[in-house]
């Protein structure tokens, strides 16, 4: 499969070892606008860029009859907008927050402990991410996946950074050094506390999940999630 890699960065260069070990192509290395570049010789593009190209990104693959993945975080206020162009286009797309499996696991295990919590009103649910310095958005995009997850199987509302209302979830940030990403969900009584919680180690598990997508959306079209791919896996 011959893959066009747009964002170069941590991820990009994790993806291309990867990539290469399960013997695809890497036609395309992209660190900057789009538009300068021919598509043509790819199967696939991965996009782990910024937030504010991300959007730009997926339209012109669209546009281009390219299936994109797509891994960058903090622009889903405009998901509704790629996902139309996508339909538009008779395209396909993936979004996910998270591409590693035990990520993509741990989500399962959050909606059922969600589900099992909703009775017990007396435990309290908080959310904490900790990531490197050099991470652009917060709270991760993982996160905003875990609250919306909890909110869609509670009585809750929604979700807001650090000083949440009475009806919300509150999701704490962390920044520290070289953390590749680590996400905790609580639920605190006053007489125990309840901890799921998902360290990564490496970039790997995220670089791996994101190839694994690829290989499946090749020939695909449509709008699909991780959830697609992984029940093709079990
Ligand atoms: N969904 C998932 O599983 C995961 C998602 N992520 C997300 O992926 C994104 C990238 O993470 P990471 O690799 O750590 O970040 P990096 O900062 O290491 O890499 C981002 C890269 O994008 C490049 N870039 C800047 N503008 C554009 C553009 N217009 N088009 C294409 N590339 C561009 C940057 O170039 P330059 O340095 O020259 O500006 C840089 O090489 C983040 O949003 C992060 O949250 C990360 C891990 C897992
Ligand atoms: O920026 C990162 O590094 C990561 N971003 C993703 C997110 O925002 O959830 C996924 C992973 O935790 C690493």
């Amino acid at each position: 499969m011959k893959i066009a890699l747009l964002g170069y960065g941590k991820m990009g260069k994790t993806i291309e070892r990867i990539a290469i070990d399960r013997g695809h192509e890497i036609v395309l290395k992209i660190s900057d606008n789009i538009a300068a570049y021919d598509l043509s010789l790819a199967d696939v593009a991965i996009d782990f860029s910024i937030p504010t190209a991300a959007l730009n990104n997926i339209i012109t693959c669209c546009k281009n009859g390219l299936p994109v993945i797509s891994g960058t975080t903090g622009w889903l206020k405009d998901y509704e907008k790629a996902v139309k162009v996508c339909e538009q286009e008779d395209s396909a797309l993936l979004y996910a927050s998270n591409f590693s499996i035990g990520v993509n696991l741990f989500f399962d295990l959050n909606q059922k402990l969600a589900k099992l919590m909703q009775p017990f009103k007396e435990y309290a649910v908080a959310i904490e991410e900790i990531h490197h310095t050099q991470k652009l958005d917060a709270p991760s995009g993982t996160a905003i996946s875990l609250a919306d997850q909890i909110v869609a199987n509670s009585s809750l509302t929604g979700w807001k950074a650090e000083q949440a209302e009475k009806n919300e979830i509150p999701v704490y940030s962390k920044r520290i050094d070289e953390v590749p990403g680590t996400h905790t969900v609580s639920y605190a009584s006053r007489v125990d506390t309840i901890e799921i919680k998902h360290t990564a180690h490496s970039r790997e598990g995220f670089a791996l999940g994101a190839v694994i997508a690829a290989e499946w959306i090749k020939d695909k079209k449509g709008v699909f999630t991780m959830k697609d791919v992984l029940s093709g896996l079990k």
